[in-house]
């Protein structure tokens, strides 16, 4: 198999609109087991790196083309990205090799006509590589829309609300390729005896921040490869995805609804602490969906989870009043968690945030009345959009019989600030050692 190719196919798909970056690269990696470690290495490496820095890659591409990179044909424009990602980041291809690669996968591509322009553009890139310069940084939102790669409207509304320093953290943060957390499946073993069993097979693992009983792994080659995945001794799962359920307060013996449930990080971890006293009701959109939760339980070894197909939009009355917690993980625009799923940048904008935003009210509004009176309510995104956040905590609040509740009981000290007091939580990339991640807490009036 020939990687660039692959990496290519991979490209046009996410380009198109067709499939997310993350899914289109796991299908392809599912598809070819076979290849070699480093082959699945420098293919992740290619396709990831060349979406990140997209909006760089294009800036460059621009200065040595005739033909500007929106008027390119897609397959050129993908093999020109992925060539100039491998002359800037990869050092370990010499550059005469990116070249000759290039234009021979335009030719397989059916683009012979066009292998002089490649070679030109590209050979003309490697000889001027370091004489390129970025926007000037008193253009803060350009110099740092192609430093980073953000499209410039969210740039934009980031130094409104973070300001410079704040935002060039959060930017520089998405490009840290933090090790995978995982969280123990303590129904079926230790922290520590799969810490050892990991590391017998010389994968690094080390202690996540803020919670026991999650871990960081890494140098493994194939995650469905491990026997310790397969066996349900672990959950993919970042700590503030753990942090939402920590917060909860979950008791032994609560029933818990999960009105966006799949594909079932958070139910699961919810049905450990309810014990088999306890339920979770999960629910999702599609039985695709539902599909997900119900093989991650199975793996896991999990009985006390009742999975079904529900739109959170449409009322319910059989749950009227049930949950002991009601947990809304809701669809949300992802902005915490760029560094895993780096396309969502380019087709996030201010008119979808405004539509998810509108989604999010029109569930909440929907699903609070299956809370038990004294009940509790966790609301969480990914994301870091105020609108999202803060402004529906604010929101839910001046319109339903709720009050906000303080997460400091549920936190550890290091985490705990004037907000978790008033009721929430926002993790921050780089701020954080996590995802970008919202919490909030709400208890149901008597
Ligand atoms: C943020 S994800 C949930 C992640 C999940 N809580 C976890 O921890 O694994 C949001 C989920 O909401 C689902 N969803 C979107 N719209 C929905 C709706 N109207 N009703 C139910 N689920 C919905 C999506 O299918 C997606 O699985």
């Amino acid at each position: 198999m020939d990687m660039r190719e692959l990496a290519l196919g991979v490209l046009l798909e996410v380009s198109a609109g067709e499939e997310y970056s993350h899914i289109a690269l796991r299908n392809v990696l599912d598809k070819y087991q076979y290849l070699e470690k480093q082959e699945r290495a420098f293919l992740t490496r290619l396709v990831e790196g060349t979406l990140e820095r997209r909006i760089e890659l294009d800036y460059i591409i621009d200065q040595f083309s005739s033909v500007k990179v929106k008027k390119q044909k897609p397959v050129i424009r993908e093999i020109l990205r992925m060539s100039v990602y491998q002359l800037k980041y990869m050092d370990s291809v010499p550059d005469s090799a990116v070249c000759n690669e290039a234009v021979k996968l335009a030719q397989k591509k059916g683009f012979r006509q066009l292998k002089g322009f490649v070679n030109g553009v590209l050979r003309n890139i490697a000889r001027n590589l370091g004489e390129i310069k970025l926007p000037p940084e008193k253009e803060p939102v350009r110099y740092l829309s192609v430093r980073y790669s953000m499209p410039e409207w969210m740039v934009r509304e980031w130094l409104t609300l973070y300001g410079r320093e704040q935002t060039e953290t959060m930017l520089s943060a998405f490009y840290e390729k933090a090790p995978l957390t995982i969280r123990v499946n303590k129904n079926r073993i230790s922290p520590a005896e799969l810490k050892a069993r990991l590391e017998a097979q010389d994968i690094r693992v080390q202690a996540a921040p803020y919670l026991d009983g999650a871990l960081q792994i890494d140098g493994f080659d194939y995650l469905g490869g491990l026997n310790e995945f397969r066996e349900g001794l672990f959950q993919v799962q970042d700590v503030s995805s753990m942090l939402a359920v920590e917060i909860a307060g979950v008791k032994a013996g609560d029933h818990c609804i999960d009105v966006c449930a799949a594909p079932g990080g958070k139910s699961l971890y919810l049905a450990e602490k309810t014990g088999e006293t306890g339920s979770v009701d999960a629910r999702d959109l599609t039985e695709y969906k539902a599909g997900l939760i119900r093989d991650n339980a199975e793996r896991l070894g999990v009985t006390n989870v009742r999975v079904s197909v529900k739109d959170a939009g449409i009322y319910d009355e059989a749950s009227k009043e049930k949950a002991d917690v009601l947990l809304a993980d809701l669809p949300c625009s992802g902005l915490g968690v760029l560094s895993k799923k780096t396309d969502i940048k380019y087709r996030m904008s201010k008119e979808q945030q405004q539509e998810l935003q509108e989604l999010q009210r029109r569930i909440l509004s929907t699903v609070e009345a299956y809370v038990k009176p004294g009940g509790t309510l966790v609301y969480s995104t990914c994301t870091i959009n105020r609108g999202e956040n803060e402004e529906n905590v604010r929101w839910f609040l001046s319109h339903f019989p709720y009050q906000a509740v303080s997460l400091d009981d549920c936190l550890p000290e290091k985490l705990r600030s004037e907000t978790t007091k008033q009721g929430y939580l926002q993790l921050l990339p780089g701020v954080h050692p996590c995802d970008g991640f919202f919490i909030a807490k709400f208890r149901k009036k008597n």
